[in-house]
């Protein structure tokens, strides 16, 4: 298949990449962050997650986040929402989009949020009533989809029943998350090709974590596959709480470059995305996790 003209970069750097920083990261440098990426051109921003703030204590001030916000004309910032409780907290915080999160993994379910695969589904349902009366735009998370790391390999069958309920429940999209970075081409292309025999590839986002450096692969497969939406975060930053080990998701840097590459237009600019990750970085006393800037800034 042909690779499409344009992809939709999703930036969840400020979501997913700093809510596992052991230290506190200061508001300021939060909006900074979300400012550097929104002038980047990236279209789409999770600038945080109404989620417990006694479970994941780095996206506790979301609600500061959502307000210190300079918004710029044409990007859409969004946040994660487990339950009623978060969806009320995100429209209350002008949140523009929402995104219930569930897995394709019994136990990590019950890691993550503390319910059942069947029971965090029952628990979107008032998610998805209110934000059809808001008309807040709802996107769906799928974890574990290439592995699980309580379950290990996960049924390509399993990543389609919960894909299918998030897509019936009214979500705008699913985006199928590499959790734990185990995935390879080859179990991409099994995943998808399963998943493409019922479901629309502009139904479909992925979101690779980087932890065996199979993300850019992966990738490469879904582009081929017709998928057009890919998840990225600034410098690589981030893990998952509840997955020991995993790293980052795949750098923006890096994707951006893989897709300039290939002649794909995506509105975003290297040069600002590696500045907004080096700043970001400075900020933290860390590396970055895109090679992409580390090889930009040897130069
Ligand atoms: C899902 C819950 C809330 C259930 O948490 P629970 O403890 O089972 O919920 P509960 O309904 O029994 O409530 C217990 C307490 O939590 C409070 N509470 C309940 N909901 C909220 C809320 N929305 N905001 C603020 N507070 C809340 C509630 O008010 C109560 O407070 P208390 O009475 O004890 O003081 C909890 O398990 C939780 O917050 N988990 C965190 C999950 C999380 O953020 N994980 C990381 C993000 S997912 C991810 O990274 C994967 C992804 C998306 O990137 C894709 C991929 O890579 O795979």
């Amino acid at each position: 298949m042909a690779l499409p003209a344009q992809v939709t970069l999703v930036e969840v750097g400020p979501r997913d990449g700093l809510q596992n920083e052991s230290q506190t990261i200061p508001l300021q440098a939060k909006l900074q962050l979300v400012d550097d990426l929104a002038a980047a051109g990236l279209p789409v921003i999770e600038a945080g997650s109404f989620v417990n703030p006694k479970w994941v204590p780095q996206m506790a001030d979301s609600e500061a986040v959502f307000a210190g916000l300079q918004r710029r004309p044409g990007v859409r910032y969004s946040a994660l929402t487990p339950n009623l409780q978060g969806f009320e907290r995100a429209q209350a915080a002008g949140a523009d989009e929402v995104a219930v999160f569930a897995s394709a993994s019994e136990a990590f379910s019950q890691k993550n949020i503390n319910c059942s695969i069947a029971e965090s589904l029952l628990r979107f349902e008032p998610v998805m009533a209110a934000a059809r009366k808001a008309q807040l735009p709802v996107r769906g998370y799928v974890s574990c989809v290439l592995g699980c790391p309580y379950e290990g390999d996960i049924d390509p069958a399993a990543v389609a029943r919960v894909s299918h309920s998030l897509l019936d429940m009214g979500c705008y999209e699913v985006s199928l998350g590499d959790t734990i970075g185990t995935g390879t081409a080859g179990s991409m292309d099994r995943l998808l090709t399963t998943l493409l025999q019922d479901i629309g590839a502009d139904r479909l986002a992925v979101h690779c974590h980087d932890t065996y450096g199979q993300a850019l692969a992966n990738i490469l497969v879904a582009l081929q596959h017709g998928i057009a939406t890919v998840d990225a975060s600034v410098a690589g930053l981030g893990g998952c709480p509840y997955a020991r080990g995993a790293s980052g998701n795949v750098a923006t840097e890096d994707v951006l470059y893989l897709l300039n590459g290939l002649g794909i237009t995506t509105g975003v600019d290297l040069q600002t995305v590696v500045a907004a990750g080096n700043r970001i970085c400075a900020a933290l006393d860390r590396d970055s996790g895109s090679r992409v800037a580390r090889a930009l800034g040897a130069g």
